[in-house]
């Protein structure tokens, strides 16, 4: 397939957007601008690092690059709305139905959250699989949704249970951008993150950037149900990664407000954010918490 002949086939599965003044087929994209901020996220994804190629069906391949980044604009409590989509294919002779897979998963969840395929890049090589999307998104109302606002006495939630997702969960899951919403539409958040690299990792990048350290209890952590191994359970929720729920937090007046709403669907309260001290984690009997989730080395 062409270049020419690929970006025709991505052009004719994209659908017209209000925000998207001008879409494929420029050298730019064109975007209504909002008054407000806007949200701009990437993420990369390769083959042998957050997927398998020959063993993945692309459209899942492609559904999970959109959705990292979708989680992403959830976790600022904002609403996803146009997305760039750069592709590295590998040069081989059966690359049409990969790039039509990858297309039509990346397609058929953008609609679903009435995200606009705005532009993207095209290309191809000796190399593997290479999947990178840039998501802009709108901040609700109330603002984006910073690491930084965690104070001494909020509580801290999880968005649902952790752990053990390299099964599947790592290419189906649900970003939560409908729940954030709702969430912000009845309360302040203080902080929030999705939690992409594991609790352990993610609840510290909320600790450093708010200045402040957190009481996990362990009792209270929520463990995916395909996780069996009791002795190691706690471990792999705190250190698997790519559960891509949302940690947040909210402070007394607020946790108030949602023990008197009805959501959607349960969120689980799992610690309490505390003075910065000596460790970042620990457990709420004072013992440090050591484990560290996923980590790219350099
Ligand atoms: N190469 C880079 N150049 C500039 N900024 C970067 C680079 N890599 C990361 N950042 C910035 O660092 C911050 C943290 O990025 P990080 O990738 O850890 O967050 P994330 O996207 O939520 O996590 P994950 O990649 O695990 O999904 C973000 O503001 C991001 O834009
Ligand atoms: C083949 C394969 N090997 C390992 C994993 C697990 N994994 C990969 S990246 C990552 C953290 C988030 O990455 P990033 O920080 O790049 O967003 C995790 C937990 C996988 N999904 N597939
Ligand atoms: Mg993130």
């Amino acid at each position: 397939m062409t270049e020419l002949k690929l970006i025709e086939s991505i052009r004719s599965q994209v659908k017209p957007h209000p925000n998207v003044m001008l879409g494929i087929g420029d050298d730019c994209a064109v975007l209504q601008s909002h008054p407000q901020a806007q949200l701009v996220t990437t993420d990369t994804l390769m083959d042998g690092r957050h997927f398998i190629c020959g063993d993945t069906p692309p459209a899942l391949i492609g559904r999970k690059s959109l959705a990292v980044s979708i989680s992403d604009i959830a976790a600022m409590g904002g609403v996803p709305e146009a997305a760039f989509v750069s592709l590295v294919i590998p040069q081989r002779k059966e690359s049409q139905p990969l790039v039509e897979g990858l297309m039509s998963g990346i397609v058929t969840l953008a609609d679903k959250f009435h995200i606009a395929i705005a532009g993207g890049d095209s290309n191809s090589w000796s190399g593997p699989l290479v999947v990178s999307i840039t998501l802009t998104g709108r901040p609700h109302h109330r603002g984006p949704v910073r690491r930084s606002g965690a104070k001494p006495g909020d509580s801290i939630f999880v968005t649902g249970p952790l752990g053990g997702s390299i099964d599947d969960h790592h290419l189906n899951f649900e970003p939560r951008t409908f729940l954030a919403k709702e969430l912000l539409d009845l309360t302040p958040i203080t902080s929030m993150i999705d939690l992409s690299d594991g609790l352990a990792t993610d609840l510290r990048h909320i600790c450093s950037e708010s200045a402040v350290s957190a009481q996990l209890n362990p009792e209270a952590i929520p463990f995916r149900s395909n996780i069996t191994h009791l002795d190691t359970r706690l471990e792999k929720a705190l250190t698997d990664g790519e559960d891509f729920e949302l940690c947040f937090s909210l402070n007394p007046k607020g946790v108030e407000t949602l023990k008197r709403a009805k959501l959607s669907q349960p969120i689980y309260h799992v610690g309490t954010i505390v003075k910065q001290g000596p460790n970042a984690l620990q457990w709420n009997d004072g013992t440090a918490i050591i484990s560290t989730g996923f980590e790219h080395g350099f």
